[in-house]
């Protein structure tokens, strides 16, 4: 069973002389609990494409379907969480905050959202800076609270958008580690972009961006 699907999805920039076509007539699917490598150098569409495998982009032509999620875009939001590429966290809540409110926003129990969210914080390893604000937080240890901030929605697609990106190597492999344990324990599938060869890697496919046109594995066994 899919829980994305993509027919034929293109999303371009800005108009005329202007447009940036961002992903070209992209149609895959993600099955739950996959694995999922894209990678792809800089511009080549990997973050537009994971926006709208979570719904936070619309396509310009072809659509997305998540077939075994709820159709309003609200409730699906409890199903699907993104660690973003860059800043992410409001300024003016503090860590544990942060990481409580998208799981609330969505309908879980605070308490439930609390208890759930500093397990999450224990898991990505800064169980210590529970009520420090994010002009407090090195970008290392704010990448690690948007993890965490993910993995208390119970999500059951994770998409994470160069999540080591500004991790040292060792911190890097922590939160790999985290995402990859997270996703087996929920049974999500797992969506990850990134430069570095040595993430792509840990999962178990690799799909390919390359100026907004996608490049999925050739099967064994295909024709
Ligand atoms: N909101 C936007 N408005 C205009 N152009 C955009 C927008 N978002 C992305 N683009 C353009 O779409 C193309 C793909 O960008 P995207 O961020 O998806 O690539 P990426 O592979 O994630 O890059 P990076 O690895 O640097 O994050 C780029 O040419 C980018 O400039």
């Amino acid at each position: 069973m899919s829980v994305v699907r993509c027919a034929d999805v293109a999303r371009t920039f800005g108009h005329g002389d202007r447009a940036v076509v961002a992903v070209h007539g992209c149609s895959c699917e993600i099955a739950a609990g996959a694995r999922i490598a894209i990678t792809g150098a800089s511009g080549s569409g990997k973050s537009t494409l994971l926006h709208l495998l979570a719904g936070l982009e619309k396509p310009t032509s072809g659509t997305v379907s998540w077939p075994e999620f709820a159709a309003s875009p609200l409730e699906r939001a409890r199903d699907i969480a993104v660690v973003f590429q860059g800043p992410s966290l409001l300024p003016a809540l503090d860590v544990l905050e942060n990481t409580v409110m998208a799981a609330v926003l969505t309908g879980t129990a605070e308490e439930e959202a609390t208890r759930r969210a500093l397990v999450a914080l224990d898991d990505v390893g800064i169980p210590g800076l529970v009520d420090q604000l994010p002009e407090t937080l090195s970008g290392g240890q704010a990448q690690r609270v948007a993890v965490a901030r993910a993995l208390t929605l119970r999500p059951r697609l994770l998409l994470a958008d160069e999540p080591t990106g500004q991790l040292d190597e060792g911190t890097g492999r922590q939160v790999m580690d985290v995402l990859l344990a997270a996703a087996d324990t929920l049974g999500a599938a797992l969506v990850v972009s990134t430069h570095d060869p040595a993430v792509g890697d840990r999962l178990d496919e690799q799909w390919q961006m390359r100026d907004g046109r996608l490049f999925l594995p050739v099967l064994d066994g295909a024709s």
